[in-house]
């Protein structure tokens, strides 16, 4: 980790992060385009950074990728100055912790597995972490408005988000990744556990990158923000550097960078059709199982789904059946 006196320490370091899904043979497909490129942000401990961009730009995979969830080279991704996927470590000593994914089915986080839609009475889940300091988990409870007598398959989704959030922070982390966990929570609840997190970081210093799309009550809570668009980090800047919030609020200086995103989007898409290309710059994901064919591959790229492919070629709405065992296209 990297620290000068006086400072204090660098608990994330992404440096050149370049990351593509896996095709569907397992592999990263030859000559595809990185979902994820040119990323770098360093943050520090006691900071507080919300993590911005439209559907799909890339959050999630980006907070799973520091989870240690998805492989990166071990260089690209320094979480407390170790590499979050190949030091398992990080995520089972609950120094480095993520909230998020699969909420209604399980608690997937913090080295638990749990069903959340059995006959169990939150008491015994909250309890059955073993390791717990008592007074953090009374604070807990008490921050998240916890009926220890909730049963956990009858209770509103609000409810066992609760649990599911306490749960996940029975044990004090270092870094707290959370994608978008606050959707269900009542106005109270949100901002009692907005303010739980903020004093988390000054107090213990803790950092947390934080995503959503819900800014309400969020105005004083980051210290910095990440702009992500189409995989690239478009800003990253501690909040006071930031011009537009200046003028505008959280909420409205988003809008405002999402709306030009999307102009621009339709800027080149017009441009493409224009000029008979296909709208989408996608990945030569289909380039395999296209067996070459580059027409073929265009359209597995523009979106197939149980055999059935998506087109937009040439900017012309196509809907065709494709056979991957024959690795042709039917109708
Ligand atoms: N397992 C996967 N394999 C291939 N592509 C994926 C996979 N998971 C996500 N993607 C693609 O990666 C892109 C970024 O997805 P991601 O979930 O990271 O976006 P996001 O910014 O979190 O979006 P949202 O705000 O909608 O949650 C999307 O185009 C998505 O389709």
């Amino acid at each position: 980790m990297t620290s000068v006196p006086g400072e204090r320490p660098v608990t994330v370091e992404i440096r050149d992060l370049k990351f593509t899904y896996p095709g569907i043979d397992g592999h990263p497909p030859p000559g595809a385009k990185p979902l994820i490129e040119d990323f770098s942000l360093t943050l520090r401990a006691g900071d507080r950074c919300l993590l911005v961009g439209a559907n799909g730009a890339g959050k999630t995979t980006l907070l799973k990728i520091l989870g240690g969830k998805h492989m990166v080279e071990p260089d690209m991704v320094r979480v407390l100055g170790r590499s979050a996927f190949h030091d398992t470590g990080l995520t089972t000593s609950g120094d480095l912790a993520y909230l998020g994914g699969e909420w209604r089915r399980d608690v997937a986080f913090a080295g638990f597995d749990v069903p959340l839609q059995m006959d169990i009475a939150s008491e015994k889940m909250i309890f059955g972490v073993q390791g717990v300091d008592p007074e953090r988990r009374a604070k807990l409870i008490k921050v998240l408005d916890i009926d220890l007598n909730w049963r956990m398959h009858i209770v509103s989704d609000g409810q066992r988000r609760r649990v599911q959030i306490c749960m996940g922070l029975l044990r004090p982390y270092k870094v707290l990744l959370l994608d978008e966990i606050t959707v269900d929570l009542d106005v109270l609840a949100r901002a009692d556990l907005i303010s739980f997190l903020k004093e988390e970081c000054e107090q213990n210093g803790a950092t947390i990158i934080y995503a959503t799309h819900i800014f309400d009550g969020l105005e004083s809570w980051p210290t910095h923000m990440a702009y992500v668009a189409d995989g690239k980090l478009q800003l990253a800047k501690p909040i006071g550097e930031i011009s537009d919030l200046k003028e505008l609020s959280l909420m409205r200086a988003i809008e405002k960078w999402l709306r030009k995103e999307l102009e621009e989007q339709r800027r080149i898409r017009k441009l493409r059709r224009a000029q008979g290309l296909p709208e989408y710059d996608r990945p030569v994901e289909g380039s395999r199982v296209a067996g070459g064919d580059p027409a073929k591959a265009q359209l597995l790229n523009n979106g197939w789904a149980g055999g059935r492919l998506h087109s937009t070629l040439a900017g012309e709405d196509k809907a065709q059946l494709y056979d991957l065992s024959s690795n042709r296209v039917l109708r």
